[in-house]
């Protein structure tokens, strides 16, 4: 398959949005008051997509903004100790924080995330921040719904998008709604059917589409039949552990299921799954066989504690998929 990216680019993705910090329960089972401990890993949904798609080899970079502090140190430490390139992460110089997410585990079914997301540093990304040169070198630019959600990193969002196009690099909308980033859900549908129009790919769950179209209860072909008017040629639909369909242009439907997995947790399971599904475009594997990727990537991670450092490898994954012929 081609998909059409420009070849001779020197990164595969770049990533624009938040990098912060996931503090995952360690003493899981249990609900949030009663955790005493929690273990600290670099989160933020498209900085885990980079470091899923950098782990399975594909080259990275990330644009966003960091505190000025011990936790935006980490975390440009642990991304660049990824292989993830961080020259454009911007430092913040306004006192700014980074994004905290406390995770909890009361079940494999019952999980929930609790952010601590005022005054983030993440959000303060401004147009000026956005370099041309650096766009123009990678093959794909990877935006995530929530920088969407405040100014001026909405503007620095929708100015790289404008720059990507001028310079023919591709964008991948991943939805990632986040409801209490967003002033109402009528300012999020704006905003997310206007960047998913401009999109190449749009990646979301069926409620992420729901939220985009202004409706409840949407239903998948509604979805195509709009936005496929529009510039996107590839829209993934995920339904949970019921599976997932990508839809093309040109009129195909392919089904991806769920692996059997050992269930820890939930979250970090669509991150997992947008970085193995990238991993096997850019590699011009066909639809199913991207699907059957990024299910086997979300089937690991969610059997794992967190969802950056659970990344898989390629061999983890073609293990997984090539037994469940
Ligand atoms: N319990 C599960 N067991 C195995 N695979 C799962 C399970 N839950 C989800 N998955 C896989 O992960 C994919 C993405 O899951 P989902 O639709 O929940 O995305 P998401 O809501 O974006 O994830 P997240 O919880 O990280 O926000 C599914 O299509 C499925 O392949
Ligand atoms: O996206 C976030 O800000 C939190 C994530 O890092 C967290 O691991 C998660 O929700 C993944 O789905």
């Amino acid at each position: 398959m081609n998909y059409g990216w420009k070849t001779e680019r020197k990164f595969d993705i770049i990533a624009i949005g938040r990098a912060c910090i996931d503090l995952n329960a360690v003493e899981y089972n249990r609900p949030m008051e009663e955790t005493q401990t929690f273990s600290k890993y670099v989160g933020g949904s498209p900085a885990n997509i980079v470091i899923g798609a950098s782990k399975l080899g594909l080259r990275t970079g990330f644009i966003g903004k960091i505190s000025n502090d011990q936790h935006g140190r980490f975390i440009e430490k642990y991304m660049r100790d990824m292989g993830i390139d961080t020259s454009n992460m911007v430092v913040d110089t306004e006192g700014h924080k980074t994004g905290l997410a406390f995770t909890e585990i009361k079940s494999p079914n019952e999980c929930s995330i609790l952010m601590y997301r005022e005054n983030v540093a993440d959000l303060y990304l401004t147009p000026a921040e956005i370099n041309e040169d650096y766009l123009k070198e990678t093959k794909i630019l990877l935006v995530s719904g929530t920088a969407l959600s405040r100014s001026p990193s909405r503007e620095a969002v929708l100015r790289a998008m404008s720059l990507a196009k001028k310079n023919e690099v591709k964008i991948v909308f991943e939805l990632d709604y986040r409801p209490y980033s967003w002033a109402s859900a009528d300012e999020t549908g704006i905003y997310y059917s206007a960047v998913a129009e401009q999109s190449d790919v749009v990646i979301g769950t069926r409620d992420e589409y729901d939220v985009l179209e202004n409706v409840i209860g949407g239903r998948n072909e509604d979805t195509t039949n709009y936005l496929f008017r529009h510039t996107p040629s590839i829209i993934v639909i995920k339904h949970g552990v019921d599976g997932s369909y990508a839809f093309t242009k040109a009129g195909a439907t392919f089904r991806g299921h769920a692996y059997p997995s050992n269930v820890l947790k939930t979250f970090g399971a669509g991150d997992s799954y947008a970085s193995a599904f990238l991993y096997a475009l850019i590699h011009n594997k066909d639809l199913e066989t991207a699907l059957k990727y990024a299910s086997a990537s979300a089937a690991i991670v969610v059997s794992k504690h967190s969802s950056s450092e659970a990344m898989p490898t390629v061999d983890e994954i073609e293990r997984i998929v090539n037994v469940n012929v």
